[in-house]
């Protein structure tokens, strides 16, 4: 320090003793941690803010995250931030919620904070567009057709001058001539347009009795404005989306500044969805998954970041939106596997968003008829609140479901429909009402074999089989998506014309369903049939119109539809997710069956549902037409607990992968020789995964398992820190696995 008596200049006192300020950024790549940096003079950006700081050559993207920097740095070895972007800052809860992520799936925050950056092209300013309108015409305007066509195109909306130019089938110079010439007005276009404002005290349905009781539950629990989480149990067309949307309209009414992030599952549900946000809350919501456009994208990124979306409905990444005030969740069909992320990071949708209720001290709704054994558990061990909804709203009522045993009424040689099945049909178009032939598979066969040489078909340099999809004539591998049009000669023994599907896809089923049902409309739903999501909804459509007769399809029309004149539901073959050593095999199975079967009778007509079994005797077919949801999953939780696999322990998958087949097989070996040996933790493998060989890399897999007791993450760290595992085997850890392919 100076001495006082000196008199130093101020000025110079302040920039050369004061250290200067310095910030952590975290930047949204796998590796590293961050790193410090200083801002220079007249730079603030507090924790959250978007920085642009040099890394070696480049410049990069980060946020300066909320923790303290190295104090034994030496401020010459900090490079200076090079600008603080003018964008709102993430909040606390959201890098709270990148941290933890991190922390629970073992991944690099940097690969957790890109599911909240996104690309990062969002956060420069959006170019400003210009629209044009029509003018008042000046008479000394010289009229042209071209120029007449775009006058007529005009309306009170501004559009672009190539919107105006494609709509009128002229050039984009016309346009921009007849501007020039005064015959249009420019008007300046907001690229990302704000949403609507929601008004939560707009009329919704009248509510039953047993309706109201439950939304009451959640509207308290949501003006307690603290971390709960709550599961609505309703069987399905209890109303549950009804009941929940009254917490939505609570959360909207706490703060004109809170948002609301709606989780769907698939995102054929969605838009059927956004049309009842909008009838009940008089504006559109934020809709966030892949197929939504860049543009549209950003838009919703840009406005949620500013806190002006205030509803958003979305997929399981809609969870990383950067919220300003987030305070509730919905996890709508929360059992769906579907939340769960397969590459990347892997997370539980569900599950990390009941971790950002907790972080951001709000409540948490996760909502189906049939709740995971996870929920289920939670909520007997009183972490979770329950809201149920154990019949059907107005006069209708569930479907009886039956077994057709099919060793008693087998199906005609070379068909899969059991005259059972057949009479029930007969039935149900004689009295002109709809049927859904359910079968998971798509296409027409699973397996294609070589009659002369038995060879099996499969992918390249892969144990995966190939489907043949008649619709397109190819042979297509649902692994890989490699696919060939389907050849005439074996490739393997040149043999002709004799390559022969086995089994049935939904493309057969509809096959058969066409020769026993000609005059019948039959059409098949299949998530590879459909166009996009334009063909999806004109088929959904006709099928809730009655156009369509039976409907042959997979998973995608289990969910959420209302097809109020389908009273006969059958499953095509209810066995098929029974087999295989897939820990949730059973449960996933009682789930898509009864998701299934709730499509029957949904108005005021009877619904029946029919499971084609080889097996009636098994548990979960014999709970399912008990209509014995608790049983079935009492009996599964017990089989759970006794060997310890979740709810009751935790379960993780690390697998390794390399085209060296020898060299995965000695980093294989030298991980088990140093497995950890503590109390409540197992080590199973190296085994090869279910699906060996995969466009060419081989894949071996280790299981842990765990008491809830111990910290999984800390076990693994711990454990493949001990080996180092070279550049050309590939390492992916998966906590809570959903598919052990
Ligand atoms: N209070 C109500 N007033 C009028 N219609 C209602 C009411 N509650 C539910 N419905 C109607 O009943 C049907 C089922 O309701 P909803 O979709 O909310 O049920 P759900 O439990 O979410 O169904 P699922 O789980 O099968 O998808 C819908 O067509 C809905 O419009
Ligand atoms: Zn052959």
């Amino acid at each position: 320090m100076a001495e006082r008596g000196a008199q130093p200049d101020p000025q110079l006192f302040a920039t050369e003793e004061v250290p200067k300020e310095r910030v952590h950024v975290l930047l949204p790549m796998p590796v590293g941690d961050g790193y410090d940096y200083v801002l220079t003079a007249g730079m603030t950006a507090p924790p959250g803010s978007f920085v642009i700081v040099p890394l070696g050559p480049r410049e990069m993207v980060g946020v300066v995250w909320p923790e303290p920097t190295d104090p034994d740095l030496p401020e010459r070895k900090l490079k200076p931030v090079s600008e603080v972007i003018d964008a709102p800052p993430l909040s606390a809860d959201v890098m709270a919620f990148v941290d933890w992520v991190a922390n629970y799936t073992i991944s690099p925050r940097g690969t957790v904070l890109r599911l909240v950056m996104r690309s990062g092209q969002q956060l420069s300013p959006p170019k400003p567009q210009t629209g044009y309108i029509r003018a008042e015409v000046p008479d000394s305007l010289r009229m042209t057709s071209a120029r007449e066509k775009v006058l007529d195109m005009t309306s009170e909306t501004p559009l672009t001058a190539a919107e105006l130019a494609r709509e009128a089938g002229v050039s984009d110079g016309v346009v921009r001539g007849l501007a020039e010439a005064g015959g249009l007005q420019a008007i300046e276009i907001d690229p990302d347009p704000p949403f609507g404002a929601p008004d939560p005290d707009r009329k919704g349905r009248a509510l039953s009795p047993l309706q109201a009781e439950a939304a009451e539950h959640l509207t308290a629990a949501v003006r307690e404005e603290r971390y709960s989480a709550w599961v609505i149990d309703g069987v399905t067309g209890s109303g549950k989306t009804e009941v929940y949307l009254e917490a939505i309209a609570e959360t909207l009414r706490l703060r004109p500044s809170t948002q609301i992030c709606i989780l769907l599952p698939e995102i054929a549900l969605t838009l059927p969805f956004l049309k009842r946000i909008e009838e009940r809350f008089g504006a559109a919501a934020a809709h966030w998954h892949s197929d939504v456009s860049s543009a549209e994208r950003r838009r919703v990124w840009r406005r949620v970041a500013e806190g002006q979306a205030r509803l958003v409905v979305g997929a399981r990444s809609a969870l990383f939106l950067p919220y300003t005030d987030l305070a509730l969740i919905v996890v709508d069909e929360e059992h769906e596997a579907a939340y769960k992320q397969h590459d990347g990071v892997l997370y539980q949708g569900r599950d990390m968003a009941v971790a950002r209720g907790a972080l951001g001290n709000f409540p948490v709704l996760l909502v189906s008829a049939t709740p995971s054994l996870e929920t289920l558990a939670n909520v007997e061990e009183g972490r979770y609140g329950l809201v149920s909804l154990p019949s059907r709203f107005g006069p209708a009522t569930l479907p009886d479901t039956d077994i057709v045993d099919m060793r008693a009424h087998p199906p005609e040689k070379g068909r899969w429909l059991s005259p059972k099945v057949i009479e029930a049909v007969n039935e149900t178009l004689g009295r002109q009402e709809q049927v859904l032939l359910y079968l998971n598979r798509r296409g027409y066969a699973p397996v294609t074999l070589c009659r002369k040489c038995g060879e099996r078909m499969t992918a390249p340099h892969s144990d995966t089989w190939l489907v043949e999809h008649r619709y397109s004539n190819r042979l297509v591998c649902h692994h890989t998506g490699y696919s060939i049009p389907k050849p005439d000669h074996c490739p393997h023994c040149g043999a002709a014309d004799s390559l022969t599907p086995c089994g049935p896809g939904v493309e057969r089923i509809a096959e058969e369903a066409k020769e026993t049902w000609p005059d019948a409309k039959i059409e098949i739903l299949s998530s590879d049939m459909l166009m996009g999501p334009g063909a999806a909804k004109s088929l959904l459509k006709r099928m809730t119109e009655g156009e369509i007769d039976i409907l042959v399809a997979t998973q995608a029309a289990a969910k959420g539809h209302n097809f109020p004149n389908l009273t006969l539901v059958a499953a095509v073959d209810a066995d098929l997710g029974l087999a295989g050593g897939d820990l949730r095999a059973a449960e996933r199975t009682f789930q898509t069956l009864s998701q299934v079967s709730g499509r029957a009778g949904r108005a005021a007509k009877k619904g029946r549902v029919l499971l084609q079994s080889y097996q009636p005797e098994n548990p979960v077919i014999a709970a399912l037409a008990r209509g014995d949801r608790d049983g079935f999953a009492e009996a599964e939780l017990e089989g759970r607990a006794a060997l310890g696999f979740p709810p009751y322990g935790r379960l993780a998958a690390v697998i390794l992968s390399g085209e060296n087949e020898q060299k995965l097989n000695e980093v294989a070996r030298a991980l088990a020789g140093v497995v950890p040996h503590a109390e409540g933790v197992e080590v199973w493998g190296p085994a090869p995964a279910p699906l060996y060989r995969l466009r060419g890399t081989y894949r071996l897999r280790f299981l842990v398992k765990t008491t809830r007791r111990v910290s999984i993450q800390s076990v693994l760290d711990e454990w493949l820190s001990r080996i180092k595992i070279p550049a050309s085997i590939r390492k992916t850890v998966d906590v809570d696995p959903y598919t052990f392919t």
